[in-house]
C-alpha cells in the first residue's frame, strides 16, 4: 500500500483528506476528535457515531462513497469549511460494515458511549470494535458452513510458525515446521480471511487486500489472501509466551505441547493480542490452544485439493459439482463446517478412520437409530457460535432460546444411544447435567418469542422477579388509567369526538377538534394547534405519563440486568458446551455419511497395512450423482499389491485367489472424452475419502493408508504468477519427483504436452520410469503418448490400461471401461472430426498421420541399470 502526498484543494471544495487541514485547531470540536481517533487508525475506515448515523469524513468517506456507491455529500466542519462526509444509518452498519469487510478493509466503530441527551459538551465516543475479515462476530457476516479462520505468521529463515482461529467458534491452534512451501500449503488449506504478519516496516499497520503487495511480505506468502502487518512486539517470544500464560491461566506451555515450539509460540500469542485488541469492550472466548503437527494428517496439496474438486470445481469455482457438494448430508451447521475440515485433513491414523467407520456402520445398519438421530440433529443450532457469543457478552435473547432449546434435544438423543457400541455415539450418551438446568432456567426465564433488541423489555416472563413484576403492574395500571381516559372524558366534557394521542415531542395529549375548543374544561391546558384540532395536557396526564416512562426505563433496564446475568451464566459454562458441540459435530456428519452410503450403495473399505490399493467396481462420487441412476460404469483398480490380487473383473472370485502382484504403475490411455480423468480423479477421491473415514463408492475395497496424494492435471497457464502452461506443468512436476514414496499416490493427466512431441514424450518417459523404478509410488498416468505403453515390457511394476471405445463405421461409442492392454490409436482425429473441423481439415490430418507413421520409429531402449 501506498501514501502519496495529497494534492492542494481548492478554497471551495470540501475537504477530502485528513492531511491537508493545516491548522487542525480550526476544526470543530467533534471534528477534531474525529481525526484525532482517525490517526490512530489511518489504515481503517473509522465510521463514526453522530445522532442516528454513522458517518465517514474526509478521504474515508470518499472510499466509502466509491466502494458502496453512496451519496458523497459534505458538511460543515469549523473555520477549514466543509468535510467529504459519507453516512449509513446506525441500525443498518452492520450490513454496509459486512460489505466493506468483504471488499478487504477494515472497519473502526467509534460510537457514542453515553446518552446524547446528558452530556455535557461534546457527547463521549469510543472505539467500540474493530472490524476485519478475520475477526467477525457477527451473525449476518458469517457463512454457517465454513469457519472463518484467521491466521498468524512467523518465519525464521526456512522455519515457520503457524497459528489460527476461527474466534467465532472459539478454536485456536498453532504448528511449527520447517519447510516454506508447507506453510504456503497450509495456509491455502486454511483459506483464512486474513493472515496476520510481523514486520518493522514502515507500512506497518495496514490491511493489504487481496493481490495487494508489500516488500514486506515474504514469497512464500500467497497474495490471495489479506494480510495485517503488525508490529514485532507481540510476536517475540517472551512476549507471546507469557500473553498465552495469562490468558490460559498456565505456569507453562508443556501440557498443550509448544513449549518447545519457540515459532509456533510467537506466532499464537501475536495472533491472542491482535485478537483482543479488535475485539475491545466484549473480549473473545477462546478454547484452550491446541498444539498439531502436519504429519499428523494425509498431505493433499493445494493442485491436488483443487485438481479433485474436494471443495470447489475447478472450472468455475462453485460448490456445487464439488466432493464436498456430494457429500455434504449433514443437518447442522457445525456438522457441515466439521466435514470440510476433515475433508481437507484427511487421517494417516488407522484407529481414527477405524473408530469413523465403526459408527458409520453402526448408523448404516441400524436405519431407524440414523433417522431418528438426523431427526433432532435438525432442532439443534450452531452451539459453537452461540456459545461464543453468550460468552463475549453479545447474544441477544433469542440466541439464548436457541441454545435452550438445543440443549433440551440433546438428552432426547442421548436415549437414542444409549446402547450404541461406536465411539462417536458413544459420545453422545451422556449430556452434562447442567446444560439440562441451563435449558430449564433459560425456558423458564425468557418468553418464547423474545424481541431482538435487548434494551426495550420484552424479555422475561412474568413470576421470575418480584420486583421487575411489581414495576410492570404499576405500568400497566397508568397505562389502563391512560386508556380509560378517552371514555372518561368524553363523558365528562360532552365531546364525542374527544381523543387521547401518544407523539414523541409532546407525550401523551387530548385531541378535541376547533369547533369545540369552547367546550373544553378549565383544567386542560393547550398545548398545541393544528388547522382542525386543538391539543391538551392535563396535570394528572402528565403525572401518569411521567411515571409510565420512569417506570418502564426502570423496568427495561432490570430485564435487561436479569438476562445479562442469564447469558453470564450461560457463558461460563462454554467449556463444556464446546465440547458437547464437538460431540454433535462428529455424529452429524457421520450420520450424512451413513445416509449417503445408504443412498449411494457405498460400501465400507477394508483399511489395511502395505501399500495396497484394490478397488473392485469403484465409481467416481461427484460424477456418478451428475448423471441419471445407472449411467456411470464402474471400474477397478489395482496397485502396489505384492500378495492376492482380487481383480473385479467376472470371475473375480475365481482370480482373487491367485497370487498375483499387481503394478505400481499403470499407464493408462485412451481417446479423448473416454475418462481417463474421470477415473484418475475417481482413485484419489476413494483413497481420500477412505482416509477421512467414510464408506466410498465401490463394490468392495482394500486401501493401505497413503502419506501423500499428488496430481497433476491438465494444463492451465498460471497468470498471476506469469508462468506458461509448460512451466507450471514442469513445477508440479518436479514437486512430485522431489517428495512422493512409495506410500504416495501419485495420479498423472498427461505430462509433457505443453512441448514439442518429443521433448514431451521423452520428459513423460523419463517421469513414469523414475516414478515406478527409484520412488516405487502407487501411480496411474494418463496419457495419449502410446509409445510410453512400451515401458510396460521392460519395467515389471508397470502395466497397461485402456479406457475402452466401440468403433462403428462412422462413430465411436465411449464404453467407459478401464481395461488391461494399450490403445493403440488415440481417435485425435476422429475427435476433431466430432468436434466440427472442416472435412478437408480432417482429410488432410489423416493423411500427414499416415506419413509420421511411416517414418517415425521410436525406440526407448532399457536405462542403464535395468
Ligand atoms: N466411468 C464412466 N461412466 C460414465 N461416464 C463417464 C465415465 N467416465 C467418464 N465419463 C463421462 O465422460 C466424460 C469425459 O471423461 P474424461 O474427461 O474423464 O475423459 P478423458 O479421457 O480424460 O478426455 P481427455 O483425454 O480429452 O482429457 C465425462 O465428463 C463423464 O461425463
Amino acid at each position: 500500500m501506498t501514501t502519496s502526498t495529497p494534492e492542494p484543494q481548492q478554497p471551495n471544495t470540501p475537504l477530502t483528506d485528513t492531511n491537508l487541514v493545516e491548522n487542525r485547531s480550526k476544526l470543530s470540536k467533534m471534528y477534531q476528535h474525529y481525526v484525532e481517533m482517525k490517526d490512530k487508525y489511518p489504515h481503517a475506515l473509522l465510521l463514526y457515531r453522530v445522532g442516528d448515523f454513522f458517518e465517514t469524513f474526509f478521504q474515508d468517506a470518499v472510499t466509502v462513497s466509491r466502494e458502496l456507491e453512496l451519496v458523497l455529500t459534505s458538511k460543515h466542519g469549523g473555520e477549514v469549511g466543509r468535510v467529504a462526509m459519507t453516512g449509513v444509518p446506525h441500525h443498518a452498519w452492520e450490513r454496509y460494515t459486512t460489505l466493506l469487510v468483504e471488499k478487504g478493509y477494515a472497519v473502526v466503530i467509534c460510537d457514542q458511549v453515553e446518552d446524547s441527551a446528558e452530556a455535557i459538551g461534546l457527547v463521549r465516543r469510543e472505539v467500540t470494535r474493530i472490524l476485519t475479515p478475520g475477526t467477525l462476530l457477527e451473525e449476518g457476516m458469517l457463512k454457517a458452513s465454513r469457519n472463518n479462520y484467521i491466521a498468524a505468521v512467523v518465519i525464521a529463515v526456512n522455519h515457520w510458525g503457524l497459528a489460527y482461529s476461527d474466534i467465532s467458534t472459539g478454536e485456536f491452534i498453532t504448528t511449527q515446521g520447517s519447510d516454506l512451501e508447507h506453510l504456503t500449503q497450509e495456509l491455502m488449506r486454511l483459506q483464512p480471511s486474513e493472515v496476520l504478519f510481523p514486520t518493522n516496516a514502515p507500512d506497518l499497520g495496514s490491511l493489504l487486500r487481496p493481490g495487494e503487495t508489500s516488500p514486506s511480505l515474504p514469497q512464500c506468502l500467497p497474495p490471495t489472501f489479506c494480510y495485517s502487518l503488525r508490529s514485532q512486539v507481540p510476536f517475540s517470544q517472551a512476549e507471546a509466551r507469557s500473553k498465552l500464560l495469562q490468558k490460559f491461566k498456565l505456569r507453562s506451555l508443556e501440557g498443550i505441547g509448544c513449549e518447545h515450539l519457540p515459532l509456533a509460540v510467537r506466532a499464537a500469542g501475536g495472533l491472542l493480542e491482535y485478537i483482543e485488541d479488535t475485539q475491545k469492550a466484549n473480549p473473545v472466548s477462546l478454547q484452550l490452544l491446541r498444539t498439531y503437527t502436519l504429519t499428523d494428517y494425509l498431505i493433499v496439496d493445494h493442485q491436488t485439493r483443487r485438481n479433485l474438486e474436494i471443495t470447489q470445481t475447478v472450472r468455475d469455482g462453485t460448490f456445487h459439482g464439488s466432493l464436498l457438494w456430494a457429500l455434504d448430508r449433514t443437518n447442522t451447521a457445525m456438522g457441515s463446517r466439521a466435514l470440510r475440515r476433515w475433508l481437507l485433513q484427511p487421517l494417516l491414523d488407522l484407529k481414527g478412520i477405524k473408530s469413523r467407520q465403526d459408527t458409520i456402520q453402526e448408523l448404516v445398519q441400524n436405519t431407524p437409530l440414523r433417522q431418528d438421530i438426523r431427526q433432532l440433529l435438525r432442532q439443534i443450532y450452531d452451539l459453537e457460535r452461540l456459545t461464543v457469543r453468550a460468552a463475549s457478552g453479545r447474544a441477544n435473547a433469542r440466541d439464548l432460546v436457541a441454545l435452550a432449546d438445543s440443549f433440551s434435544r440433546l438428552p432426547q438423543i442421548s436415549c437414542l444411544v444409549e446402547d450404541a457400541k461406536s465411539p462417536f455415539l458413544k459420545a453422545l450418551q451422556k449430556v452434562p447435567p447442567i446444560l439440562e438446568e441451563i435449558a430449564e432456567k433459560l425456558h423458564a426465564h425468557i418468553v418464547e418469542s423474545p424481541p431482538i433488541h435487548l434494551k426495550e423489555g420484552g424479555l422475561i416472563r412474568p413470576g421470575i422477579n418480584p420486583l421487575l413484576d411489581e414495576r410492570k403492574a404499576t405500568v400497566e395500571a397508568d397505562q389502563q388509567w391512560i386508556a380509560n381516559l378517552e371514555v372518561d372524558e368524553r363523558a365528562r366534557t360532552g365531546i364525542p369526538t374527544l381523543k387521547v394521542g401518544f407523539n414523541k415531542t409532546f407525550g401523551y395529549y387530548i385531541s378535541i377538534s376547533r369547533s369545540k375548543s369552547d367546550q373544553v374544561p378549565d383544567n386542560y391546558i393547550r398545548k398545541q394547534t393544528l388547522t382542525n384540532e386543538e391539543r391538551y395536557i392535563t396535570p394528572d396526564l402528565k403525572e401518569r405519563e411521567a411515571r409510565i416512562l420512569t417506570a418502564r426505563d426502570d423496568l427495561n433496564q432490570l430485564e435487561y440486568e436479569i438476562f445479562d446475568a442469564l447469558r453470564d451464566e450461560v457463558g461460563s459454562h462454554a467449556e463444556i458446551i464446546r465440547n458437547i458441540a464437538r460431540a454433535v459435530a462428529a455424529a452429524d456428519v457421520l450420520c450424512g455419511l451413513a445416509e449417503l452410503a445408504v443412498h449411494q450403495g457405498y460400501c465400507r473399505p477394508e483399511i489395511v497395512a502395505g501399500r495396497e490399493i484394490n478397488v473392485i467396481d469403484g465409481r467416481h462420487p461427484v460424477v456418478e450423482q451428475s448423471l441419471p441412476a445407472g449411467f456411470f460404469v464402474p471400474n477397478s483398480t489395482w496397485l502396489g499389491s505384492k500378495e492376492t490380487n482380487h481383480r473385479g473383473t467376472e470371475d473375480a472370485e475365481e482370480e482373487g485367489k491367485k497370487s498375483t502382484s499387481s503394478p505400481d504403475l499403470v499407464i493408462l490411455t485412451g481417446p479423448n472424452a473416454s475418462g481417463k480423468s474421470c477415473y484418475l480423479r475417481q482413485v484419489g477421491l476413494i483413497q481420500l475419502m477412505a482416509q477421512v473415514g467414510s464408506f466410498v463408492p465401490v463394490r468392495s475395497a482394500r486401501l493401505a493408508v497413503c502419506d501423500r496424494i499428488f496430481t497433476r492435471v491438465g494444463a492451465v497457464d498460471d497468470l498471476a504468477t506469469g508462468q506458461s502452461t509448460f512451466m507450471v506443468e514442469m513445477n508440479e512436476t518436479a514437486n512430485i519427483l522431489n517428495h512422493a514414496t512409495s506410500k504416495s499416490l501419485v495420479l498423472l493427466d498427461e505430462i509433457g504436452r505443453g512441448t514439442a512431441t518429443f521433448d514431451g514424450l521423452s520428459i513423460a518417459w523419463a517421469v513414469a520410469e523414475y516414478l515406478a523404478v527409484e520412488i516405487k509410488a502407487r501411480t496411474i498416468f494418463a496419457t495419449h503418448y502410446h509409445e510410453l505403453n512400451e515401458l510396460a515390457s521392460i519395467v515389471p511394476n508397470v502395466a497397461n490400461y485402456q479406457v475402452t471405445v466401440k468403433e462403428l463405421p462412422d462413430q465411436i461409442i465411449f464404453l467407459h471401461q478401464v481395461q488391461p492392454g494399450g490403445a493403440d490409436k488415440s481417435y485425435g482425429i476422429e475427435a476433431g472430426r466430432l468436434a466440427g473441423l472442416p472435412a478437408v481439415v480432417i482429410k488432410r490430418a489423416k493423411q500427414v498421420m499416415g506419413q509420421i507413421e511411416k517414418h517415425s520409429k521410436i525406440a526407448m531402449g532399457l536405462r542403464e541399470g535395468l
